[in-house]
């Protein structure tokens, strides 16, 4: 049967601007950068032929869905997919440690992966700039102001401590300033060793569990893994490196949750990634049971929609914002009724469709514990 590549025009090109995966494409077989997602499922519910994601050019994609349809483990789907995928770097921002599957076995092909427990970046990955609001102080404020100039000084969170315990600020600013800093230390994700992106794309997808992390510790992670990747596809250093870290695989950022991140301190890494992403060749898919709390770009700038059942009306019209005119019926009346069953809005073949998404071949870690599983394993117990 033959498989329709979403996000893929039928000449095999997709919207995106031209990237060295163009040269990876040459003379090979185009099915090897495309990913399965799942079938075609027809309005009588019978299963049609296979659809895929095309992997071979840069995109932006957005997985949406209310808790429990399947969002992210449609996203687990795709990275399993990305893994196999020749010529691409998969990173996982997994809020909430239910991506830790993907290092199990897999039922089928290999999904190198590897979990990092307890991921860092370095503290320059962190325009001095953002430093005042993920400390939580006011960059207007003195307190703010001279965190600010700490990371103007320091490339090293250390080194931003000792410029303001070297300041002439009032006893009071000084205080607070360090205060707010030794937190920061506390959070244990700044290091000046990382992250190496040409690590992160060796091959093998990379889960970032940030679930013993809070929401201003798992943004200045994905604010600085978003900015490393970019850097590094662009050939240019990193804050405070000297050498010129280029990498040859096509990152693809995968992030759960990401209203969290598009509201905090990653926004704007996410953003350029998203306005800026594709002539590097880096890719996006956010994740969010909340698209009406994603900023009007994360809509606008994807490519590729996959939308799982949604019932709250500013969700909807968060989403029908971008609706285009090639979707013939209203969004509300085409949503997905079932978990894993998804409509899938791709703008660069003009279409939608009705996906049924196939099966994790990794454990799924995202089912919440249910009173009456946990019953009857106490039954078999006994
Ligand atoms: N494609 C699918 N095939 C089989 N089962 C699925 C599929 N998609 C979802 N499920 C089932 O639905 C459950 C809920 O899916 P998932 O954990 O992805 O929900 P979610 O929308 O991400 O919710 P949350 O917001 O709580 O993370 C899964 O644990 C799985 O049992």
């Amino acid at each position: 049967m033959h498989t329709e590549v979403l996000g893929r025009s039928d000449d095999g090109t997709s919207a995106a601007a031209e990237t060295s995966a163009d040269r990876v494409a040459v003379g090979a077989d185009a099915a090897a950068f495309a990913g399965t997602l799942g079938h075609h499922r027809a309005r009588d519910g019978s299963r049609g032929a296979p659809v895929a994601i095309d992997f071979d050019r840069p995109h932006a994609a957005l997985v949406v869905g209310k808790r429990g349809y399947g969002k992210s483990y449609t996203l687990g789907v795709l990275v399993e997919e990305a893994t196999r995928t020749p010529g691409v770097a998969p990173v996982v921002i997994d809020p909430m440690g239910v991506f830790r599957g993907l290092a199990a076995d897999a039922a089928g092909d290999l999904v190198p992966a590897r979990v990092i427990d307890d991921p860092t970046i370095r503290a320059d990955a962190i325009p001095p700039a953002r430093w005042p609001a993920l400390v939580g102080t006011d960059p207007d404020r003195p307190v703010g102001a001279l965190v600010w100039h700490a990371a103007e000084t320091a490339p090293t969170l250390d080194g931003m401590r000792e410029t303001v315990a070297d300041s002439d600020a009032g006893g009071d600013v000084r205080r607070a300033a360090a205060n707010r800093l030794r937190r920061a230390a506390e959070w244990n994700v700044f290091d000046p060793a990382g992250p190496d992106a040409r690590a992160l794309a060796d091959g093998a997808a990379t889960v970032l569990d940030c679930s013993g992390l809070d929401d201003a510790p798992s943004n200045a992670v994905a604010a600085g893994v978003a900015a490393a990747l970019y850097d590094a596809r662009l050939g240019r250093p990193s804050t405070g490196e000297t050498d010129t870290p280029g990498i040859d695989r096509l990152p693809w950022l995968f992030i759960d949750e990401a209203h969290v991140f598009f509201q905090g301190v990653a926004s704007a890494s996410l953003r350029a990634i998203l306005t800026r992403g594709r002539a590097p060749g880096v890719s996006l898919v956010a994740a969010t049971q909340r698209p009406s709390a994603l900023p009007e770009v994360a809509v606008s700038q994807s490519d590729l929609r996959v939308v799982h059942r949604l019932t709250a009306g500013s969700d909807v019209r968060a989403l029908a914002a971008a609706d285009p005119s090639y979707l013939d019926a209203d969004l509300a009346e085409s949503m997905p009724t079932a978990p894993g069953e998804a409509l899938v809005v791709d703008d660069t073949a003009e279409a939608t469709r009705t996906v049924a998404v196939r099966t994790r071949d990794t454990p799924h870690g995202g089912s919440s514990p249910r009173a009456s599983a946990a019953a009857r394993a106490i039954e078999t117990a006994e």
